[in-house]
């Protein structure tokens, strides 16, 4: 009997257990499936979308032109598909995020009621959500204790190939539809090459010219000091485990600072899994006196990259034109956001998540509430980022805010970061700043005295 493996966000064929179980639960031929649910696909915002579209589409190239795009709530497709197609069982991927954990209750139950098994093999990530706890049974709730776990337990070594037969099953002509519309969406940026092939080729260029580096190269924003492989692994069109096993014998620091980069991603998906409320909602109760401003032009400004700090700007530009973002700068515009503009996180959070190829709640809004002051290991409250001196530090040529801000590329080296000490600063017509920072550091600080103070009454 044919089974189905359902795809998610796990689109690619190799080091996939899934496929191996899908594979190995069959002795005829596996049907693969992958469903645009349209509550998901209209939340996506544009960007997010098409970048979703194209992994489908190169998918589709891995799995031999044999993957099978339904459309409509996967509650109710998957188990007609299911049912259809006469399917022992489904194979999917473990899904940890609240809404995904929610939707797999409901389709598991529909199947099983069909008499249909429903099979969870493997996660997104290296060591799966729920998998590690303290001497206590409890989850960690700080990263160094997590990180050090994470390390002793190691993650497993990729999964082997399977070459099942594939049951070809026609796709819904309304989800190619949708796949074609959002890859034509009208002033889409232009998107990197999508798929597992661009994602291995993206890991190996890494792993030849920035990795020796990457320790110290990853906080400057002007440097191509990182691996760019958020987007793929956002989609799961590569798996850390394939990274970790390829990092293998290496040694330096390095390789050290990014197997924990890789760990902080499992991390805030563990914290998320176990505290679902978190994804929008303060992690912790520190700031639960905090007032908050609301949302006006400032917002607006930045938004758009126009706050008139080059720093922030740039990379929120950056953000705009690609979809990707330097995780410095997400620091220090997360930061312009919340202390300078006195706005909740969730406000940019959300503003992050649509426009971001690796937007993913459990990252980003954890990246959101360890700059705010509400997440796990958060900076304390008091620790600003100052704009103007990360800027120096972290793009001290200044050659990442001309990138982006073209209204200040007559203004050479470090001279960028300050356009107000120039008589021509402003000639390009570059924005005055909408707050006095030093001044806004300061309302911050005294808010957050009155929060403590309320939350000791
Ligand atoms: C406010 C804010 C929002 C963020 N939003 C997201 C998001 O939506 N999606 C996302 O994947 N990351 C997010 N991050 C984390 C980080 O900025 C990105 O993962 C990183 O910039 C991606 O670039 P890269 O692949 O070149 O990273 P590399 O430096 O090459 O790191 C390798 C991988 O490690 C993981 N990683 C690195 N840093 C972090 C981190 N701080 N937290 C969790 N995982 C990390 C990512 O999967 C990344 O691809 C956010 C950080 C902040 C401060």
């Amino acid at each position: 009997m044919t089974t189905l493996l359902w795809l998610r966000r796990d689109l690619r064929r190799a080091d996939l257990p899934v496929l191996l179980a899908a594979a190995d639960a069959t002795s005829d031929d596996v049907a693969v499936v992958f469903v645009v649910d349209p509550a998901l696909w209209q939340s996506g915002g544009t960007v997010r979308r098409a970048w979703l579209a194209a992994s489908v589409q190169a998918t589709n190239d891995s799995y031999d032109g044999q993957l099978t795009v339904l459309y409509g709530d996967p509650r109710d497709v998957i188990p007609a598909a299911a049912r259809r197609i006469g399917v022992t069982s489904v194979h999917v991927s473990r899904e940890t995020t609240p809404f995904g954990s929610r939707r797999d209750q409901q389709v598991a139950k529909a199947l099983r009621d069909n008499g249909i098994d429903w099979v969870e093999t493997g996660t997104p990530y290296a060591i799966g959500p729920g998998t590690l706890t303290t001497k206590a049974g409890t989850g960690f709730k700080v990263f160094t204790a997590y990180r050090r776990a994470w390390s002793d337990h190691g993650a497993p070594a990729p999964a082997g190939d399977a070459e099942p037969s594939w049951r070809n099953v026609d796709s819904d002509a309304q989800a190619l539809a949708a796949l074609r519309a959002a890859q034509d969406a009208p002033g889409l940026i232009d998107l990197p090459e999508a798929g597992e092939s661009a994602a291995l080729g993206r890991w190996r260029d890494f792993l030849d010219e920035a990795l020796g580096d990457y320790d110290t190269d990853r906080d400057r924003a002007d440097r191509h000091g990182t691996s760019g492989l958020s987007p793929y692994l956002k989609v799961g069109a590569i798996h850390p485990r394939t990274l970790l096993a390829d990092l293998g014998s290496r040694s330096g620091t390095g390789r050290y600072t990014f197997v924990s980069e890789l760990a902080w991603r499992d991390f805030y998906a563990d914290v998320l899994w176990r505290q679902p409320r978190s994804g929008w909602h303060d992690l912790t109760d520190a700031l639960q006196h905090m007032p908050y401003d609301e949302v006006g032009p400032d917002v607006e400004a930045w938004r758009q990259g126009r706050t008139g700090y080059p720093f922030v700007d740039a990379g929120m530009r950056q953000l705009l034109a690609t979809g990707w973002m330097h995780n410095r700068v997400r620091m220090v515009t997360a930061s312009f956001l919340t202390k300078d503009l006195h706005v909740w996180w969730p406000v940019g959070a959300s503003f992050f998540l649509n426009r971001l190829l690796d937007g993913d709640v459990a990252s980003n809004n954890h990246g959101w509430q360890w700059v705010a002051g509400t997440g796990t290991d958060a900076a304390p409250y008091f620790r600003v980022f100052n704009p103007i001196t990360q800027g120096k530090k972290f793009d001290p040529d200044g050659d990442y805010v001309r990138r982006w801000v073209p209204e200040l590329r007559h203004l050479s080296g470090s001279a960028v970061h300050e356009p107000w000490r120039h008589t021509d600063g402003y000639r390009e017509g570059y924005p005055e700043r909408i707050v006095d920072h030093a001044a806004e550091r300061h309302v911050a600080l005294e808010r957050y005295q009155s929060n403590r103070a309320a939350t000791d009454r």
